[in-house]
């Protein structure tokens, strides 16, 4: 059966929920292919001598407070939609809401296999350094956020490792570490300046009032044909969701898909990224400037596998951090990589068609970052894999460059960007002052 037949036309706008197979559609033929192609670090004699991967958990079950908005959806649907079309009547006939509160966001099954696969792509993209023997050796260290769906999702990691290398009796350990992995949990600047800040977020609640979000809530009232003030904005992002859940969890192009065109899932995908940018991009500094501790940590490893090298031998080859799409983000928003020209705002999606901040290619289910470090003929090397391909560190024009100079680019970074100093709390005059 072709693997395509089954996907909805929207597939590639769902945002945080969607899934990594949309990024690398390659994977859908073959979910173990690798492109070992891509690590050439375009120099000679060079030789991978550390990895250090910051991956977000697989595909999870919804969080209750969706669940409990597809649940009214539903009902809605039930109660009042008139079914002229066959996926409408599908809906009301055929499909059940089996979505319990209890499943907050756990790792679904598809999850497991997320990390297992991943796994053992990385180590065939680095067998010199994901190997069974460094595996026995200690040498691969696993660090994770303490929620379920991450200490789950490493524990996937490190079966996909074992079946890999047909190995049952090494008894695998990792750290929880929320510190590094949950930083926006603990800086208070940012829980009282953005989470708990409705301000904070104006955008995003200025867009849920635009002509595009009405145009979309309309649409979907005359297709159920129900009152326009039944469809509020948080009942089509549930059956947004219900599409997207369908196809990550089940595969399944769902029925609730026929609700919503490409430029319908235009708008929505805009909504997630607004979200997105001002809680964890862009939008406020401290969103950024909150992940510093896991900035310093990831280049005092560099650092250290660096020295060691020196003297032949690295102690830690590898590093493995399991965390979520909000400890990914401001990371990535810390280091520069895709920061548009104009803010992302209510007003603006005409303009930011073409935005380089669009969550549905950057951190789908089991999105990674991987930092590759290079013992080169002329010098040590640094190259960055996001979602395993390349991507050039910003205003560095070279795939691999010398580990040097991107410290040299991070330089006001590598000696500043304290944590307890950005997250202490001082109330500021205005959201944007954040
Ligand atoms: O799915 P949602 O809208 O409930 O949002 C999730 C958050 O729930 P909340 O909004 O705080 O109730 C959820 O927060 P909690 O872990 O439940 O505290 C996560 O932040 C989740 O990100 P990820 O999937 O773990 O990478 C969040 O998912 P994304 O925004 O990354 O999709």
């Amino acid at each position: 059966k072709d693997v395509n037949s089954n996907i909805p036309a929207i597939a590639n706008y769902f945002g945080t929920k969607g899934r990594y197979e949309e990024v690398n559609p390659h994977l859908l033929d073959d979910i173990l292919s690798v492109n070992k192609s891509i690590l050439k670090p375009g120099c000679t004699g060079c030789t991978a001598v550390h990895v250090t991967a910051i991956i977000r958990h697989g595909t999870r079950f919804p969080t209750s407070k969706n669940i409990r908005r597809m649940q009214r959806l539903y009902d809605l649907v039930l109660n009042e939609a008139v079914a002229t079309d066959t996926w409408l009547n599908d809906i009301k006939t055929k499909w059940h809401m089996w979505y319990t509160d209890d499943m907050d966001g756990k790792l679904v099954k598809k999850g497991r296999d997320d990390h297992r696969h991943l796994a053992v792509r990385l180590a065939t993209l680095f067998p010199s350094l994901i190997s069974e023997e460094n595996l026995r050796n200690g040498r691969i260290r696993f660090i994770t956020s303490s929620k379920h769906r991450c200490v789950d999702s490493v524990v996937a990691f490190q079966e996909g490792l074992l079946n890999l290398w047909k190995v049952a009796e090494v008894g695998l350990g990792h750290k929880i570490n929320d510190e590094l992995m949950r930083f926006f949990d603990q800086c208070q600047r940012f829980i009282e300046g953005v989470e708990n800040n409705k301000t904070a977020l104006e955008q995003v609640y200025l867009f849920k009032d635009s002509a595009e979000m009405k145009r979309v809530q309309m649409k979907m009232a005359d297709q159920l044909q129900v009152p326009y003030s039944h469809i509020t904005t948080d009942l089509v992002e549930a059956a947004f969701f219900l599409c997207s859940y369908e196809l990550a969890i089940k595969s399944l192009n769902s029925p609730w898909c026929n609700l919503f065109d490409e430029t319908d899932a235009q708008v929505l995908e805009y909504k997630n990224d607004l979200k997105q940018y001002w809680k964890r991009g862009y939008g406020h500094d401290i969103n950024r400037k909150s992940s510093c501790t896991l900035f310093h940590d990831l280049f005092n490893r560099l650092d250290r596998a660096a020295h060691e090298i020196r003297f032949g031998h690295v102690s830690e080859a590898v590093t493995i951090q399991v965390g979520h799409a909000e400890t990914l983000l401001p990371l990535l928003a810390l280091m520069g990589f895709f920061r548009d020209e104009m803010p992302l705002t209510a007003d603006n999606l005409d303009m930011q068609r073409g935005r380089t901040f669009c969550t549905s290619r950057i951190v789908p289910y089991a999105a990674n970052l991987v930092f590759v470090l290079y013992d080169c003929s002329e010098g040590l090397r640094l190259q960055f894999l996001l979602n395993e391909k390349p991507l050039n560190f910003p205003n560095i024009n070279h795939s691999a460059p010398l580990y040097g100079t991107v410290r040299e680019a991070y330089g006001e970074l590598l000696h500043g960007c304290n944590f307890e100093k950005e997250c202490e709390l001082h109330i500021p005059n205005h959201a944007n002052e954040l």
